[in-house]
């Protein structure tokens, strides 16, 4: 559906030249919730921006929806962006036309019939979740519902793709939440590829099916969302990880543990999947004369399985907790000893 082929982009400036964007290649498949994530300043903005057009590629090739975005211009590419739609950080809405009418307005630029677009801008309204605010200026809107029209108003030309710059990050967790639950829906009832950028892994986590991670211009990773979170191969990537498997207040917590705790041994267990369901804890009882203290635990849903972490205190005599802890390296889950 979408390929980027050795991208390079290079801005010219003042103060000389800026490789935004260096010899990233993509591969996304229909129907699939990609997300490319990075810091600021990562180049994340001029890829997305290169997937419909609205930046040229300054070596390489992107196609999308059958579309050659890096090559054509004009009305070729116009036509092209029905299929390829976009929604914006800060919504890009017209303040001065109600809700239905910034629905309305690639209809009217298409040349739909009154009809026809009424009729389309009804649907749209309900598949958004709108019904009652037709009428509503954008400034009588809440950031979530900003964000709903700019998405009925992005589906309206029925694309084949939606691109999500920084989508959520005005938004409040709550309403973050809403949105993303109803990208997934769209994605799931239009068979809609979606493709967005945050620097937010919680966004990857809750929607994505594969992820890429940016940095520097260069995609340093990239893969299905579980097995990054399983195994996170480059330091950036285990920082982004950790941003939701790991807060910071948690690691307060584990350091006030540790300390309280002057036997035994603490050990972070780390499951994936279906070893998230496998009775170990219960096992390790049965098995071994220790007790287990369950400190602190977390288990983080994804589009292709769930991870978590749980944190277990092992104490007993010291021979027991290691034949307890190679018991725990036996099974498919990972396991730290943190302490002892
Ligand atoms: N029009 C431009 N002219 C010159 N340099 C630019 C231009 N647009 C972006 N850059 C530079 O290219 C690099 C990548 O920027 P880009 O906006 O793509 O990153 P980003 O990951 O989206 O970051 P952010 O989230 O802050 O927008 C940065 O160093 C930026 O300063």
């Amino acid at each position: 559906m979408i390929n980027v082929n050795s991208v390079k982009k290079i801005y010219s400036s003042r103060s000389g030249k800026v490789t935004a964007v260096d010899h990233v290649d993509l591969n996304i498949h229909s129907g699939e919730i990609f997300g490319i994530i990075g810091y600021s300043g990562a180049g994340k903005s001029t890829l997305i921006r290169m997937l419909n057009g609205l930046e040229i590629p300054t070596e390489g090739s992107v196609s999308v929806a059958g579309h050659e975005v890096s090559k054509i211009k004009g009305s070729k590419l116009r036509k092209a962006r029905q299929e390829i739609s976009m929604i914006f950080q800060h919504f890009n809405l017209l303040w001065s036309r109600t809700v239905k009418e910034n629905i309305a307005f690639p209809l009217e630029i298409a040349g739909v019939k009154k009809t026809a677009r009424d009729k389309k801008v009804l649907e749209l309204i309900k598949l958004v979740g709108l019904e009652g605010r037709e009428d509503a200026y954008p400034s009588q809107l809440s950031g979530g519902q900003k964000q709903r029209v700019g998405i009925a108003r992005a589906l309206a030309s029925d694309p084949k793709v939606l691109l999500c710059d920084e989508a959520t990050s005005a938004l409040d967790p709550q309403t973050t939440d809403a949105i993303l639950d109803l990208l997934v829906d769209i994605n799931k009832r239009l068979g809609l590829t979606i493709v967005l950028i945050t620097h937010e892994m919680h966004v990857i986590r809750k929607i994505c099916h594969r992820v890429a991670v940016m940095e520097d211009g260069k995609v340093v990773e990239t893969g299905p969302v579980i097995d990054v979170f399983k195994q996170p191969k480059k330091e950036i990537t285990k920082r982004f990880v950790q941003q939701v498997i790991e807060p910071e207040d948690a690691k307060d917590t584990i350091e006030h543990l540790i300390a309280q705790y002057k036997t035994g041994s603490i050990v972070m267990l780390g499951f994936v999947g279906e070893s998230a369901e496998q009775p170990v804890i219960t096992n390790l009882i049965r098995a071994f004369s220790v007790s287990v203290n369950i400190i602190q635990g977390k288990i983080s849903p994804t589009q292709n399985g769930s991870y978590g972490t749980l944190y277990i205190h092992l104490d007993g005599e010291q021979e027991e907790i290691d034949k307890a802890i190679q018991y725990l390296h036996a099974q498919e889950i990972s396991v730290e000893v943190i302490e002892g």
